[in-house]
């Protein structure tokens, strides 16, 4: 009768009671000590029948030693599973990411570092003992870096960041009282008419690009799978690629509307407004590709990782003789981020032959641009199967995109040629 008490009133069992009954007490703890462990413990019953069974205290130190490596073995025996299940979980594209940053790490080029050397000062470590060990940003190495006088020269003769009143206009879009007060449309060439630092076309171009109609860029073929660029592979009327890649929002499309003097590709202030690869042809000469910029869009994760991994593979299995050149579109302001990085060296090492360009450079000083310049072209020197120039351009005022144009058109060698 007690024991069933004790049993049924564990819960209410107060010390002094169980003194007077310690063989009960021991019971009643035992009994009440898996219920104190929450439900998860399934096999607390054992515990609790060797515990309460075990009245010497030999028993226990017995008992206690694997108790007290319990710790290590059982969480060994938990974290293994529980690694490989997170493991499995993980998407493909971390462990990407993930390789490219541990190789990334390895190769990675500091050029403050390299403007220590060049010019003598003193570096990082010996700048910042000479502070008081206190760290030197990276804005405050910035404005050290050396400004060569030929790209400030090549800055304002293409008028890259102009800062007068007509170059504001244009960049702010207040493009009709800039062609009321400065290029009246009758006038002047479509080329100055929409892109007004553009500059004098070569007649050759001219005569390519035409200057009375706009939309000569022609959309052939939108691919969202693998599958459907290797179909699309044939409809084009051109062997010879050129593909636009980049960040998001750095100027893909805008860069390839300039180019071709063109509206058909379709641009906006979003990030990850290009969504799957599109084909444009100018004439039966060249395509250009559009692709889904890396990095940040307003499209979920998932998403975003499919367009990369699209990218990555058209890139990668495109071969060099039908996709001729990749232009790395970068923000002017910007520099080379991380993930432009990563991009740069995927490319270099699928042996892609690639260049790049800097847009929005109305955006910013002519000086700070200059600077921008000499960290990019330190980085690009380094990398295998990169063509060391970079480009400086503005898709909005049309400045420096004269000089991608002529270049892309003698790879394509249609500069000089009959067909014209
Ligand atoms: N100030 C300035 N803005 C520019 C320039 N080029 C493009 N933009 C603006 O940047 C925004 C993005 O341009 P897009 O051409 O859509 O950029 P994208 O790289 O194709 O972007 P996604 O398709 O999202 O990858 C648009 O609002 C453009 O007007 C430029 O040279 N200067
Ligand atoms: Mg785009």
């Amino acid at each position: 009768m007690l024991g069933c008490r004790c049993r049924l009133s564990v819960g209410r069992l107060v010390a002094g009671r169980c003194a007077l009954r310690p063989r009960l007490a021991l019971v009643a703890a035992a009994r009440a000590q898996p219920r104190r462990r929450g439900r998860v413990q399934e096999p607390a019953d054992e515990d609790l029948f060797s515990f309460s069974s075990a009245s010497g205290p030999g028993t226990r130190e017995e008992e206690e030693p694997p108790r007290a490596q319990a710790p290590p073995t059982e969480g060994s025996g938990d974290a293994g599973p529980q690694r490989d299940v997170r493991d499995a979980g993980k998407n493909r594209y971390d462990k990407i990411a993930l390789r490219r940053r541990e190789h990334l790490r390895k190769s990675r080029v500091d050029t403050f570092d390299l403007l220590d050397e060049k010019t003598g000062s003193p570096g990082r470590g010996a700048r910042a003992a000479a502070v008081g060990a206190k760290e030197v940003s990276n804005r405050a190495l910035f404005r050290q870096t050396p400004v060569d006088a030929k790209v400030m020269e090549k800055i304002k003769s293409l008028r890259l960041c102009d800062e007068n009143r007509a170059a504001q206009r244009v960049a702010k879009g207040k493009m009709r009282a800039f062609k009321r007060d400065v290029s009246p449309t009758h006038k002047v060439p479509v080329q100055m008419r929409f892109y007004p630092f553009f500059g004098d076309v070569e007649p050759e171009i001219t005569k390519f690009l035409g200057v009375a109609r706009r939309d000569k860029l022609r959309l052939v073929a939108t691919c969202s799978t693998v599958r459907q660029v290797e179909e699309a592979g044939p409809r084009l009327p051109s062997n010879f690629e050129v593909a636009f890649a980049g960040r998001s929002n750095v100027g893909k499309s805008s860069l390839i509307n300039a180019l071709s003097l063109a509206t058909c590709a379709k641009s906006a202030n979003v990030p990850g407004y290009t969504q799957s690869l599109h084909f444009y042809s100018l004439k039966d000469h060249m395509s250009l590709v559009d692709m889904p910029g890396y990095g940040y869009a307003s499209a979920g994760y998932d998403r975003v990782e499919k367009w990369n991994d699209l990218v990555d593979t058209y890139l990668v299995s495109r071969g060099k003789k039908r996709l001729r050149r990749v232009y790395v579109v970068i923000d002017a302001r910007h520099g080379i981020k991380q993930n432009d990085r990563e991009f740069l060296h995927m490319l270099s090492k699928a042996k892609v032959k690639f260049q790049v360009v800097m847009n929005k450079t109305d955006a910013c000083k002519p000086s700070d641009l200059a600077k921008r310049w000499w960290h990019v072209n330190e980085e690009i020197k380094r990398l295998p199967n990169a063509v060391h120039r970079v480009h400086m351009c503005s898709c909005r005022t049309g400045a420096g995109v004269q000089e991608i144009t002529r270049e892309i058109y003698s790879l394509a060698k249609l500069i000089g040629s009959s067909n014209l």
